[in-house]
């Protein structure tokens, strides 16, 4: 309500008509009246119906007939064209209830003092708004059916959703003439409620009379006032306010609009499009406006425009950070992986401190099922925002993050605009799934490259898509990305990201995975919780160690589902045939194979005998899985050649040559050979094979077991089969770093393994990264140089040890 309508306002008395809120309409008036009433200090007058229809026209107004609430209304204009008469424009603004009346000159001009009501609709519930605009769209429905003109029916449709819901009933009211006692009634009722349901009321009767008109002749006489009327209503402007509140509008509807047309305009009004949008879209309205609706450029111009109201360009979700529960969220949602939460919650306390801050995006890389699309999601939950995965796996299209540019048959907007539209708010949380498997160097266009502009908080603000071909903030998006390895991650891309890795689970940690998350998840999911299910600490191990062989906990999820579909069967088999006190509630571990099947994995075991040329490794798959494996090396006569095989890659095969280039070198200090010039591989050759042959293998970790195994080999020394290690060589003998240890210490244990021979310099990833229990029953030694690897390894008397051992020079 404006706040400036005075609370004392001359008086327009009027008779047989009572003018509501938001209706503009004209009065005649003698001049005299008009000069009174326009010349005041504010442009507002009480319009007040008088009580008995009556107005003398040539006396002043009986006070007593007026009514005791008025209509305060804004003039907007007086016509004094016409003789003797003025005409005087006026707009309905607010129901006032009058308290008092006083004479201002004694000629017949009266004052009212006022208490102003304006229209509320805090106090109406959406039922009753919905309610209402039922009974509206069934009005319309009949006016159209009696054939009145579509574009001013439209036009009703859309005040319906635009305007203050009392403005439209106080319109409906207008428009079915109703009679003058019903408009009073509406007038002085105070409780927007109470007014809808009066209106509804004098809708309905009117719906009904058109319905009840008996003959021919009747009904078209009526059906013919009802369209004048409609005519007149928009030739006197009755329904202009929507028009006046259309100014505000970004986007305007025309006469011709069909009803889509009309929806996108009011879609894109809602939108609230910034100006250089507005400008194109309106381009493109307009040449859809001209478009038949068949043509292919208009599918395409329509979906464009969808799109644009449909993007969110104000919208935000309101983010009340609170560290506490983030925290509370993580620990709920994870059991486990400190360091990563810790990092989340220190990325979190920065955005809650610094609002606009722009902290590097999260990438989190790990082996499969270690939960990085879970923490993903608790992120957004524990920041309140909107998630949405976008899954960048085989993404080989460059079109496919920035769209198809317009001209395109079938042409569409990228995944991340299609993802701001599914979001329907502009700070939501994308996480970009398996960015490591974005497809490179294809002949479409790099995808990788199309992703450096959207991670890059300098550059996302103005991120352009061929299909909008306008610029789009995504500044306010948290990206976090997943990757199962960094190696295939392009290096620009890894270069805008934080890496934080996950690293496998433990036997230990999946145990309580399970029992807190998994168990009770897959419990809830099959509608159990009320068997009181029980799966033992040792059931779950069994299963794990049996049945997997992962570094996450997905397969042992399922693995949980299958117990629970399985138990769950035997419950309605032993209801179905009543005998319900034979189900057994705690699952045993001899249950297990008549529920899983038999085990399919064998446990790796390290040998019962240990025999020269036979050393034991560490191995660890890209996929997080780690195991001990054997490398077997044999002599026969020859030339010095060396044979490979176990489906060995490029690199492990270098690390084989090396390691045989080192010992042939250090043949006689290895007291190999009697001379320093004799060749050790003179008269053979040698084979190196690693088992399990179907297996792929490839990384230079295996070059300290390579030198072992070809050192014990010509030596005839032992390694212990409960002794393995890992490290790759360099050709002066050095030692040198090597990943994965966590995986392959834990599996080594595992398999039984009690001593571990390490590059010095994995140390501190022993540390670390490995857990105590696992610690304890080890034994480590970590090596700087081969020869520390071969005397910690080999068998052998002390007096058998070399005495040439070469140190290498520190200078
Ligand atoms: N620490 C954990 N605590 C509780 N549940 C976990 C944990 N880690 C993983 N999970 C569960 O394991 C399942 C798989 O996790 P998720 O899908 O997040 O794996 P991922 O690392 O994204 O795998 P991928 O690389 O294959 O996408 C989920 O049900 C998740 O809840």
């Amino acid at each position: 309500m404006n706040q400036n309508i005075p609370f004392s306002l001359p008086i327009l008395p009027l008779a047989e008509y009572v003018l509501l809120p938001s209706i503009v309409t004209t009065f005649m008036v003698y001049p005299s009246e008009a000069d009174y009433l326009t010349n005041q200090t504010s442009d507002y007058v009480i319009c007040v119906p008088l009580a008995d229809k009556k107005r003398n026209k040539t006396h002043a107004t009986d006070l007593s007939q007026l009514f005791h609430y008025g209509c305060v209304a804004k003039v907007i204009e007086c016509d004094r064209t016409l003789p003797d008469i003025c005409v005087l424009k006026v707009e309905g603004v607010c129901r006032s209830r009058i308290r008092d009346v006083s004479s201002s000159d004694g000629g017949g001009q009266y004052k009212a003092l006022l208490e102003h009501y304006p229209d509320q609709v805090k106090d109406l519930c959406l039922q009753d708004q919905m309610n209402f605009q039922t009974v509206v769209a069934k009005f319309i429905e009949k006016m159209k059916y009696i054939g009145v003109s579509i574009s001013v029916l439209n036009e009703l449709g859309l005040l319906v959703d635009r305007c203050h819901i009392s403005h439209v009933a106080n319109l409906m009211l207008c428009i079915m003439d109703s009679p003058f006692c019903d408009k009073l009634r509406v007038l002085e009722q105070s409780d927007t409620k109470q007014r809808l349901t009066q209106v509804n009321d004098a809708v309905n009767r009117y719906l009904k009379m058109i319905n009840v008109t008996s003959t021919n002749n009747q009904n078209e006489m009526l059906f013919d006032s009802i369209r004048r009327k409609f005519y007149l209503l928009q030739e006197v402007n009755s329904i202009s306010y929507h028009q006046q509140e259309e100014q505000n509008y970004q986007f305007k509807s025309l006469g011709q609009d069909d009803e889509e047309i009309l929806d996108l305009v009011r879609k894109l009004n809602q939108a609230k499009l910034p100006e250089y949008a507005v400008t194109a879209v309106k381009r493109d309205l307009n040449r859809l406006r001209k478009l038949p609706e068949s043509s292919s450029d208009s599918a395409v111009l329509r979906i464009y425009i969808e799109y644009m109201a449909d993007l969110p360009w104000q919208n935000m979700s309101a983010t009340e950070l609170n560290i506490s529960s983030a925290k509370q969220q993580l620990d709920a949602d994870h059991f486990g992986i400190h360091h990563v939460k810790k990092r989340i919650l220190e990325y979190l306390s920065v955005l809650k401190v610094k609002k606009d801050a722009k902290p590097p995006i999260i990438c989190f890389v790990g082996p499969p099922g270690v939960g990085k699309t879970t923490l993903g999601m608790s992120i957004a939950t524990a920041l309140k925002r909107k998630f949405h995965r976008m899954s960048l796996g085989g993404v080989r299209d460059e079109a496919e993050i920035r769209g198809h540019r317009r001209t395109y048959v079938g042409a569409l907007p990228g995944l991340f605009i299609h993802g701001m539209r599914q979001c329907g708010v502009q700070n939501p949380v994308f996480l970009l799934d398996e960015i490591d498997k974005l497809v490179q160097g294809t002949n479409q266009g790099d995808p990788s490259a199309a992703l450096l502009e959207v991670l890059d908080p300098a550059q996302n603000s103005t991120f352009t898509d061929h299909f909008l071909n306008l610029p789009y903030d995504l500044s306010q998006v948290l990206f976090i990305a997943t990757a199962n390895s960094v190696d295939t991650i392009p290096k620009p891309l890894l270069d805008r990201m934080e890496v934080i890795q996950l690293d496998g689970y433990t036997f230990n940690e999946k145990l309580h995975i399970t029992q807190t998350h998994l168990l009770p998840k897959q419990i809830k999911a099959h509608g159990l919780c009320f068997l009181d299910l029980g799966i033992p600490d040792q059931v779950v191990m069994h299963v794990a160690e049996k049945y997997t062989r992962e570094s996450g906990v997905r397969g042992l999820e399922r693995l949980m589902a299958n117990i629970c579909r399985y138990k769950c069967c035997e419950y309605t088999n032993l209801e179905e045939a009543g005998n319900l006190e034979r189900f057994k509630r705690l699952v045993d571990v001899d249950d297990i194979q008549g529920i899983l099947g038999s085990e399919p994995f064998e446990d790796d075991m390290v040998e019962s005998e240990d025999m020269p040329g036979v050393i034991t490794g560490l191995a660890y798959s890209g996929s997080g899985n780690g195991g001990i494996m054997f490398v077997e090396a044999s002599k026969m006569p020859g030339s010095g050649n060396l044979h490979l095989t176990g489906s060995l890659g490029d690199v492990i095969q270098e690390s084989a040559k090396l390691a045989l280039s080192w010992v042939k070198s250090n043949a006689f200090t290895l007291k190999l050979t009697s001379h320093s010039k004799e060749n050790l591989v003179q008269h053979d050759d040698i084979h190196i094979h690693f088992p399990s042959g179907a297996i792929s293998k490839n990384g230079p970790s295996a070059g300290v077991t390579l030198v072992c195994a070809i050192v014990s080999l010509y030596s005839g020394y032992h390694v212990s089969p409960t002794t393995a290690m890992t490290g790759e060589i360099s050709l002066r003998g050095r030692v040198l770093p090597v990943g994965g240890i966590k995986e392959k210490v834990v599996s080594a244990h595992r398999a039984g393994i009690r001593k571990i021979i390490l590059p010095f310099r994995n140390r501190k990833d022993v540390e670390e990264d490995v857990p105590d229990k696992v610690k304890n029953d080890i034994q480590f030694v970590f090596a700087k140089s081969i020869w520390d690897v071969l005397e910690a390894a080999l068998i052998m008397n002390t007096s058998d040890k070399w005495s040439h051992r070469i140190y290498e020079s520190r200078l």
